[in-house]
């Protein structure tokens, strides 16, 4: 059974204006990293959000292991759950493993005292993210690839089994975005989580999906493996640019945008 399933979400941010997300379908499990793209203003965030169960479809349902996800407490939906945003707001004045500490939220007593177990597990967060140098900095002291990667240690250290996440490579460098690519990867395969993620770069898309959805006005385009989706008649169709598509010496697809000097 699909661990999240979003079945025929409708969702608008103002009544009577065109919906945002239209009729989307889409089954998400666990130990797959599932990646949504698709243009500017195409609803990836807003899809994020819904699944989250953090705005509420007007038609159409999302279920969490079956379970509607606006019946499920906030407390247990927290445990399941975590997210992390394109823009994180920074908390001035905390520091790296303040923050980080912070996934243990909900887990936590009615004290909310962080127990050798919550510390244990934010300390391997940030391990496993490259930040465990950079404990004691605070937040605003970091460059911004190193914020995205602490961010993803609070999300980590929350220990969900559904991770969401919003751009998370989009200011790393490619060795960083590799590194936590590789390690949403191995979280998949050998915890057993489920991962979807919105991302703008489509080479990395192509590199780590078990399963791309094609996001185009709000409607799926296109879902499925990245050799089936990433085509260049569907990529040009979303984009509206003209798409090169090869097979790379990797054995997944290299999309290239071709510039308009190429074409002429
Ligand atoms: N809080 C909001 N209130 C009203 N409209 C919104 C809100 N958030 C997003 N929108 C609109 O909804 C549409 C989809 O936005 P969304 O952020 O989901 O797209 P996206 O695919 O994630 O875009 P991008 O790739 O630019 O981040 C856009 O037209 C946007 O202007």
């Amino acid at each position: 059974m699909a661990f999240v399933e979003a079945r025929g979400i409708t969702f608008g941010y103002r009544p009577g204006e065109s919906a945002v997300v239209s009729g989307v379908d889409l089954a998400a499990e666990k130990g797959r990293l599932h990646v949504c793209i698709g243009p500017n203003g195409a609803g990836k965030s807003t899809l994020l959000a819904l699944l989250a169960g953090w705005l509420q479809p007007e038609s159409g349902r999302v279920l969490i292991e079956g379970g509607d996800v606006h019946r499920m407490g906030r407390r247990r939906l927290a445990r399941q759950v975590a997210v992390l945003e394109q823009d994180q707001a920074v908390v001035p004045h905390l520091t790296v493993e303040q923050l980080v500490l912070l996934g243990r939220t909900p887990f936590l007593g009615w004290l909310g005292w962080e127990g050798q177990r919550d510390r244990k597990l934010a300390e391997e967060a940030m391990v496993f993210t490259h930040v465990d140098h950079l404990a004691a900095r605070r937040l605003e002291e970091l460059s911004g690839g190193e914020r995205q990667r602490v961010h993803l240690a609070r999300a980590l250290c929350q220990q969900p089994q559904l991770l969401l996440l919003d751009e998370p490579t989009a200011s790393l460098d490619p060795a960083h975005q590799v590194r936590i690519m590789d390690l949403l990867q191995r979280l998949c395969r050998e915890q057993g989580l489920c991962v979807c993620l919105v991302s703008h770069d489509l080479h990395l898309a192509a590199l780590y999906a078990d399963h791309v959805v094609l996001l185009q006005e709000g409607r799926v385009l296109g879902q499925g493996p990245p050799g089936e989706t990433m085509t260049f008649s569907l990529l040009e169709q979303a984009y509206g640019c003209v798409m090169l598509v090869e097979q790379s010496r990797l054995g997944v697809p290299l999309v290239t945008p071709v510039p308009k000097r190429f074409l002429e």
